[in-house]
């Protein structure tokens, strides 16, 4: 029931089907109302024509038995008529109350209904299978018309009684023949309908949305629709909206996509410009800008770190300190640039002869010093020694000069000292 009842809400067909066959359902109930009231009205004219049409028949017999006091006669006659389809009741009253007689259902002085049998004795209403509803009725007089006589003489008054009950027992077939017709087109035509709006719009719908499901979000493409019965209608146009919207999107996003690339080729060499500076930044923060070896600030902090792990490690230590001696006469004699080329010179060669995990710093002017982890004082010497042979080798051009220049190195280790 749920089921349906979402299929109802998610069908458009099935909605606008309802609302249509709703709205036929009732302009067919009005019509067939009406149809049937005329029905109704036309039966019931048809039967007072019928009615009219017996004192003909029938008036002679009666007058003929009422004139001859014939009960027998008057009750066969009044008896054939009754069994008629179109009367419930009969009332003969003769002028002088001798041969009345009444039969099925009438009405007495008193406007109130009255039942008899076909004897003419009063009975229950349920024995005679009559209704009481809209009675009707016909009066007619009797006259006799003999030869001995110049005029008519009136024998009394006959009344033909009809009711409603009658009227619907004709009009049954034919309402139920409206009614089944009715009822048949309603569901024809639901049908009709129903195939025809699924057709040209439900099924369309439903492929529109189901492509416009299936697409692709980061690039959709324009979709199809297969409606080959026009070239033109209000889906055909929605569809064209939509794909012209695509088309819009897409080209957007390629704009920008073009865009972002322009924007990543000038931010490129913006951002190889901030490494650079960034790099800067931290050499002058970490490294002496000229010999590129750790400064002061750096040497203690990484020179601290090893301390502390040798500690914990309960490792080796030894620590190198190194002065350029006489350098101030160096720069003197030979320039602050051979000073300086002097400066490089030994800080290359200290680096190259020192291992990776040595820490090298200078810790001012000419002075320099390295932390060797995990070495005894006895090897430290030995590289100090060494140190000092590659330091004296270093050599210089100043104009027509060689220059060369020595350094003294202190070494101290985790337990001793020494000093050469
Ligand atoms: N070229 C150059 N000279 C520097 C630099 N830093 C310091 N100096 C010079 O180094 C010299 C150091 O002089 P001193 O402290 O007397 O050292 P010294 O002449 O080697 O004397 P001792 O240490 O007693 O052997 C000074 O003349 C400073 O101007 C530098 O970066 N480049």
């Amino acid at each position: 029931m749920q089921s349906l009842l979402n299929h109802y809400r998610r069908s458009m067909a099935l909605h606008l089907l309802l609302v249509i066959f709703g709205v036929y359902f009732l302009v067919a109930v009005l019509v067939t109302v009406v149809q049937l009231y005329k029905e109704y009205d036309n039966t019931k004219k048809e039967f007072y024509n019928e009615i009219q049409t017996l004192p003909a028949t029938f008036g002679k017999g009666i007058s003929d038995s009422v004139w001859t006091y014939n009960q027998e006669l008057l009750q066969s006659i009044l008896q054939g008529m009754y069994n008629l389809p179109i009367l419930v009741g009969i009332k003969v009253q003769s002028l002088d109350d001798k041969m009345d007689f009444k039969i099925g259902a009438v009405f007495n002085e008193q406007n109130q209904v009255e039942y008899y049998n076909s004897k003419g004795q009063p009975t229950e209403q349920a024995l005679t299978g009559l209704g009481s509803n809209a009675l009707f009725k016909h009066e007619f007089p009797i006259y006799y018309q003999g030869p001995a006589f110049d005029q008519n003489i009136p024998l009394g008054t006959v009344t033909l009684y009809s009711n409603d009950q009658l009227v619907f027992e004709r009009l049954k077939y034919g309402f139920i023949l409206i009614l089944v017709n009715s009822i048949i087109k309603t569901f024809m035509l639901w049908f009709i309908i129903y195939f025809f709006i699924n057709k040209y719009l439900g099924k369309p719908l439903k492929e529109f949305t189901y492509k416009i499901h299936q697409q692709d979000t980061q690039s959709p493409k324009p979709i199809d629709l297969a409606i080959n019965w026009t070239d033109k209608n209000e889906l055909i146009i929605l569809k064209d909206s939509y794909n012209q919207m695509i088309e819009s999107v897409n080209k957007y996003q390629l704009e920008l996509l073009e865009l972002n690339q322009e924007l990543d080729e000038k931010i490129k060499p913006r951002t190889h410009d901030l490494e650079l500076a960034k790099e800067k930044a931290e050499l002058l923060a970490y490294k002496d800008p000229l010999t590129h070896l750790y400064n002061r600030r750096a040497f203690f902090k990484y020179g601290q770190k090893l301390i502390n792990q040798t500690l914990q490690h309960s490792a080796s230590l030894s620590l190198i300190m190194i002065d350029i001696d006489f350098f101030k006469k160096l720069n003197d004699n030979y320039s602050h640039a051979l000073g300086d080329q002097a400066l490089i010179a030994f800080a290359d060669t200290l680096t190259s002869n020192l291992r990776h995990n040595d820490i090298l710093g200078r810790l001012g002017g000419e002075e320099f010093a390295v932390f060797l982890p995990n070495t005894d004082e006895e090897s430290a010497i030995t590289i100090a020694e060494t140190l000092r042979i590659l330091i004296s080798q270093i050599t210089l051009q100043h104009e027509q000069a060689i220059v060369q220049f020595t350094a003294s190195l202190g070494v101290v280790g985790a337990t001793q000292q020494r000093q050469r």
